[in-house]
């Protein structure tokens, strides 16, 4: 018998004779797991929002989000599970969907939940690099109040100096590139997206490219790519499923494709930099890096790309995708069309649309946000993480757990928006016929410090490219072709229509 089995030698007078060393290694084991399981039961206590019932062993409610619609599915148990509740994914992971108004806005104007993560979309942005994916603090309240000076001093506001010149022309030349198709059936989102990425372009780099430019072509093909690459990985839960493969190899390549294009921009622009004529996003960055002092590092040269790219990432497909829908629903919705360009005759006459005809156009500008009420391009928005434990609609929620809005409980909620799959833009006017100001549980670029960062520039690129096309096209299905559908699909961050052509008929 070795020493320390000696030592443990149980005494015969001891009641459980029988006890040998295994036995009560066995019994300290059982003791430790159980204060270990009591431990964690006395922390979960508290009021945590309800678990939805069911599911599968190992797997959960998984098989229930591999859906065609999953924020209808959520949607659903919301109207059974209420406003907070939560659903588990594989190996018991668990994420917390917030649904309806209240409970979003709520969610979204709690600095504790002001945090974004996305596993994915942070290989293709540097982590914390950037201000999309940046952790909320201090670096991350630079770098945003940073870009939204920038994009006042470059004309992202109305009156004197506004950049509205530079989208006026961008929607010139999609006109001209739709006159090409001589009303031949085309799709109009990829249009879309070229119109959209040069207001990007025209912002960042100072200038816009020729459709034809190989470089451009080029920028298109990669922001494309990336999309595609950023699109798998949309569903939230998804990140949770552990990998037998790199998942996020084209993510890696295509982003860093990306920047590889910023960088030469960069290095250009330093070779002619004025400092007291910066012309664009590029220069004011180069600008600040000059400026700043040694204990304030909150940009550095590899933040600026990562900056830059979340502005052709974010602000690319998100507004062409809005415009598609916004078309789409006017072959869908005919009468409306003819609404809004009877609307636009009587204002604008042959005169360009301009930013300051919004108000003399109400029935234009709420069909616009009509089309982002009935379909938004981020039906799930970016998951949010728990910074520090706090409470929900007056549920316990712990640091560290993930948070899911589903946009699509607000924009569809009945109670609000009557006969919600009815596409109607005379909800958002008000009995003067005046657009309602801040109608209530409508969300489209969220709210709270973690709010679009780009919602003044896609507004000012909805109004002017959807009234210069409508002004002078009027859109419908081609002849003989089936209608198409109102099924989301992710083709990139954001949700498009699936690929569906039209004609455009000169007036
Ligand atoms: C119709 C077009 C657009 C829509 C519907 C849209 C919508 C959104 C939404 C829903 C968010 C997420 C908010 C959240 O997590 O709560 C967001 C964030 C963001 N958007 Fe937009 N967006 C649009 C266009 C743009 C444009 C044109 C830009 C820039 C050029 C832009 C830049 C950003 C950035 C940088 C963020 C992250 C902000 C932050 O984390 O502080 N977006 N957008």
């Amino acid at each position: 018998m070795s020493k320390m089995a000696q030592a443990f030698k149980i005494p015969e007078s001891f009641p459980f004779t029988s006890m040998d060393l295994s036995t009560l290694l066995v019994f300290i084991v059982t003791f430790v797991l159980a204060v270990r399981f009591f431990k964690v039961k006395g922390h979960v206590q508290g009021n945590l929002p309800p678990l939805v019932p069911g599911g599968w062993p190992l797997v959960h409610h998984m098989p229930a989000f591999f859906t065609k619609n999953l924020p209808l599915q959520l949607h659903k148990w919301a109207k059974e599970f209420g406003d907070v509740y939560r659903v588990k994914w594989f190996m018991n992971k668990e994420v917390h969907v917030v649904s309806g108004y209240t409970a979003i806005k709520e969610m979204l104007e709690k600095d504790e939940f002001c945090t974004r993560r996305d596993r994915y979309v942070e290989i293709a942005v540097g982590g914390d690099q950037d201000i999309l994916m940046a952790p909320y603090g201090e670096v991350f309240k630079k770098r945003r109040r940073f870009a939204t000076s920038v994009f006042r001093r470059l004309g992202v506001k109305m009156g004197q100096g506004s950049i509205e010149y530079q989208i006026q022309e961008e929607a010139r030349f999609i006109c001209v590139k739709i006159s090409g198709y001589s009303e031949q059936p085309f799709d109009v989102s990829s249009d879309l997206t070229t119109a959209a990425g040069n207001i990007i372009c025209a912002l960042v780099f100072g200038k816009r490219f020729d459709y034809g430019d190989t470089r451009f072509q080029h920028l298109q093909t990669t922001m494309k790519k990336l999309g595609e690459e950023m699109a798998r990985w949309q569903i939230p839960f998804i990140t949770f499923i552990p990998y037998v493969q790199d998942p996020a190899a084209g993510l890696r390549f295509y982003s860093k494709k990306l920047q590889l294009f910023i960088r030469e921009e960069i290095d250009r622009h330093r070779l002619n930099l004025d400092p007291e004529n910066p012309r664009d996003f590029i220069d004011y960055c180069l600008l600040q890096l000059a400026q700043q002092d040694g204990n304030e590092i909150w940009m550095n040269d590899d933040n600026v790309v990562y900056i830059l790219q979340d502005l052709f990432v974010a602000g690319t497909d998100t507004t062409a995708a809005t415009l598609t829908w916004a078309l789409l629903y006017m072959i869908l919705y005919p009468d409306v069309q003819q609404k809004v360009q009877a609307e636009l005759d009587s204002v604008l006459g042959a005169t360009k649309p301009n930013l300051a005809h919004r108000d003399q156009l109400p029935f234009t500008a709420a069909t616009i946000m009509e089309s982002q009420r009935i379909r938004h391009i981020a039906g799930l928005m970016f998951i949010r993480d728990t910074a520090e434990s706090t409470r929900l609609r007056g549920f316990d929620i712990r640091k560290g757990k993930k948070l899911v809005p589903n946009l699509r409980s607000v924009h569809m909620d009945p109670e609000v928006w009557p006969n919600p799959d009815e596409f109607d833009p005379s909800r958002f006017l008000d009995a003067e016929g005046k657009v309602v100001k801040n109608p209530p549980s409508f969300l489209p670029f969220s709210a709270g410090r973690r709010n679009c960062l780009g919602e003044q520039l896609a507004k000012m690129e909805l109004f002017l490219l959807f009234s210069t096309i409508l002004q002078h096209f009027t859109l419908k299905v081609p002849e003989g072709a089936p209608t198409p559908s109102t099924e989301g699909i992710n083709k990139s961050l954001s949700m498009g229509p699936v690929p569906f052509q039209l004609c455009a008929v000169s007036r």
